[in-house]
């Protein structure tokens, strides 16, 4: 059934489990998340970045809502990294379930405004929404943040944010970065922080920037022809450890991305004759259903639904 963030998030905060928020960019992708969570009997997130919503509109966004109604687990339609207010407004109309204000590069009380604008608008319409402070290394689709300006969240800080906002959720920045890099070998996570700031704070803890960049799939990508570079992603046990002190809901792209990628090369490449879509979007699907299973087992919400 198709539900709110809240719906789905203050529950995990409360059993001390994580909940996967999962990209979607098409079809596929979307019954690959929402099928293997029906299988584990898992809460699941899908989340479209405004980069989703150029490339699908109105038609992916129906696509989730419709599955995800049907579907026999909770299921929220989450807007990521919404970068206003009118893309949020925009994003409610619709039909989202959650939305994100990422109003995190801008300096605290602009932050505040901004968040609460939101806040006030999505309440009024029985939705919920997520807000970042602090900033993540990495690319941030419509950012760059470069290493020297990332900033970690304070904890006293985030404490005053969640009052002058309202917000139901907060993206934290605790060592997490966007994409395949993210940091030479296993990336730190500022655990001494997210334990702090669990213990000021009563709301849903985000984690963006979660994908763990299988060594497998890495390898299965460069076997079948893709290049990539040193990646790195998070650990498995690290994310155990955040999801048993307030970190709720757990943002992942990479890992579909790259999944999916190596669902179609290993198809065209052992079968160069093959110009059937439902032949090389269906294993695609397969490979990312085998990544989303296993992180739903790492983030402990199978049998939660
Ligand atoms: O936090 C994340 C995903 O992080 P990851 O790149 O580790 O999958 N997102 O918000 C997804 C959009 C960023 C571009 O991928
Ligand atoms: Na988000
Ligand atoms: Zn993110």
């Amino acid at each position: 059934m198709l539900v709110t963030g809240n719906d789905i998030l203050v529950p995990a905060r409360a059993g001390k489990y994580g909940v996967g928020s999962f990209n979607t960019n098409n079809m596929e992708i979307t019954q690959a998340i929402i099928h293997t969570a029906e299988k584990l009997r898992s809460p699941v997130m899908v989340q479209m970045s405004e980069g989703a919503i150029k490339y699908g509109g109105q038609d992916l966004a129906n696509i989730v809502k419709d599955i995800a109604e049907r579907a026999t687990v909770p299921v929220a339609l989450h807007l990521d990294h919404g970068s206003s207010y009118a893309s949020a407004l925009k994003a409610i109309k619709m039909g989202f379930t959650s939305i994100m204000i990422d109003a995190s590069h801008h300096p605290f009380e602009e932050n505040v405004h901004e968040t609460r604008r939101v806040v006030e608008a999505a309440h009024a319409m029985g939705i919920s929404v997520e807000s970042e402070l602090g900033r993540l290394g990495g690319i941030e689709e419509h950012i760059v943040v470069d290493e020297k300006d990332a900033f970690l969240t304070d904890p006293e800080e985030a404490v005053r944010f969640i009052e002058q906002t309202g917000t139901d959720y907060l993206a934290i920045a605790i060592g997490t970065s966007h994409g395949a890099y993210k940091g030479k070998g296993r990336p730190y996570i500022d655990h001494e922080r997210i334990e702090k700031i669990a213990s000021l704070t009563s709301i849903p803890l985000v984690a963006h920037g979660s994908s763990g960049v299988p060594a497998e799939i890495v390898q299965r990508f460069r076997d079948s022809g893709g290049e990539i570079g040193d990646a790195a992603g998070i650990a498995d046990e690290d994310l155990q450890r955040a999801t048993g002190h307030g970190i709720a809901k757990v943002n992942v792209d990479t890992d579909l991305r790259l999944a999916m990628t190596v669902g179609v090369r290993e198809v065209l490449k052992a079968s160069p004759k093959e110009f059937d879509p439902r032949k090389i979007f269906g294993p695609a699907r397969d490979v990312m259903a085998q990544v989303i299973e296993h992180k739903l087992r790492v983030l402990g919400s199978v049998g939660k639904a």
